[in-house]
């Protein structure tokens, strides 16, 4: 007794970072569960957002997979690939990723168990009003604004001593261990394939990784209830991420995920098992626009509630971004960025709405 544990020290410390307050919405779940029929007005989208009209499935299976075994062995052929998934796609799926069944599964019943507890029980690790992290909802910003069908657990997993526990739900029993089995997983793909967009992008293999400061990982799990009309509401509006690299874990039998290419929705279909990752702004600055941060949002379904594991990979707030020299075209010499502060890119992104790619224009050089 007496000795500190990292973990004490982590939710006694001043310096863990904090985020942009949401305003409170009501929960979503709960909505559903008083009355499975209901959506109120603010959720119900305007005619061009909505869901339906745009759904193109052929280009679905186009979504280039990458096979992270041959890609961390340095195999040409698979590097190639990625090149191109970056640049034109923004997204590509991961199979051969190691990371066990049983671990993938374990997240899943986990967070189902969980979300099926009632309010008053989850709302034992309710969001802070000056905080992003526990259970609500974040990205709200106006009384005016169109509501997501969807609730979120959202926590700061690495580096520890960031992590704050009391958001971390206690039912089930285990959850922090498969919490850390499943996080601990994605730091180290997401190491790999660091280690390879570093090499397409002409760098020694270890530089994206140490240009991170820390390398920090956050975990947003998105809850999307059932829905009586699902071509009029959103689960989560148009977006792009604001990290390095994002990595979700979807359902192996539920469609959700659509990312914008050429104008058109395209549904990201779950390969059963697979990771599908996503390339951030920061990337996005880094390549000076080469490697696309794409637009994606997720769509609900009328008979099956559907849960995702978005972990998002990013620098530590006092990294200064903006294009390498090297990745800038010679006809643009200042570059596509300016310099921009992670912390400052981030909070000024958590305090607009978030509406497709609107908040990267801070980072734009208007020259
Ligand atoms: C409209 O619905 C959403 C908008 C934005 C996000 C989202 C995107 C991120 O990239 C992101 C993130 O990188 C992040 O860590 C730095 C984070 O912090 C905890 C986010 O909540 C986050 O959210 C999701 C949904
Ligand atoms: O649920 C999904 O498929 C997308 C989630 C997402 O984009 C996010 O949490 O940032
Ligand atoms: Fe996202």
């Amino acid at each position: 007794m007496g000795s500190n544990t990292d973990e004490d020290v982590a939710d006694e410390d001043q310096n863990v970072p904090t985020f942009v307050a949401s305003l409170p919405v009501p929960n979503v779940q709960e909505m559903v569960r008083q009355n499975r029929l209901e959506v109120p007005e603010r959720y119900i989208r305007n005619e061009e957002e909505m869901p339906k009209s745009t759904r193109i499935t052929h280009l679905s299976a186009e979504i280039p997979i990458i096979d992270l075994r041959l890609l961390s062995d340095g195999q040409e052929e698979e590097l190639k690939k990625l090149d191109m998934a970056c640049k034109e796609w923004g997204f590509f799926q991961v199979v051969n990723h190691g990371v066990a069944k049983e671990v993938l599964r374990n997240m899943k019943e986990a967070a189902a168990e969980f979300f099926n507890l009632l309010l008053e029980e989850k709302n034992k690790f309710s969001m802070a009003s000056d905080d992003i992290q526990g259970y609500g909802h974040a990205y709200v910003v106006s009384e005016e604004q169109k509501l997501d069908w969807s609730d979120t657990l959202i926590l700061l997993i690495y580096p520890s001593k960031f992590r704050r526990h009391k958001f971390w739900p206690t039912t089930p029993e285990k959850f922090k261990e498969i919490i850390e089995a499943y996080t601990s997983e994605v730091q180290r793909v997401a190491e790999e394939l660091l280690g390879s967009i570093s090499s397409i992008m002409g760098l020694d293999k270890d530089i994206l990784h140490s240009m991170h400061r820390e390398l920090m990982q956050a975990l947003r799990v998105n809850y999307y209830p059932t829905c009586s009309k699902p071509d009029l509401v959103l689960g989560i509006s148009p977006h792009s991420d604001t990290s390095t690299i994002s990595i979700l874990l979807q359902e192996d039998d539920i469609d959700g995920l659509q990312i914008r290419h050429d104008e058109e929705w395209v549904p990201v279909g779950p390969i059963p098992n697979a990771l599908v990752v996503n390339i951030g702004d920061v990337i996005e600055i880094w390549s000076d626009g080469k490697y696309k941060s794409i637009e994606h949002r997720a769509v609900t379904n009328e008979n099956k509630a559907r849960i995702s594991f978005a972990s998002f990979l990013f620098p530590h707030d006092d990294v200064e971004i903006e294009p390498l020299d090297h990745m800038i075209d010679s006809s643009r010499p200042s570059g596509m960025y300016n310099k921009v502060t992670y912390g400052d890119y981030l909070r000024q992104s958590m305090k607009r709405r978030m509406q497709g790619k609107a908040h990267t224009q801070m980072a734009k050089n208007e020259t």
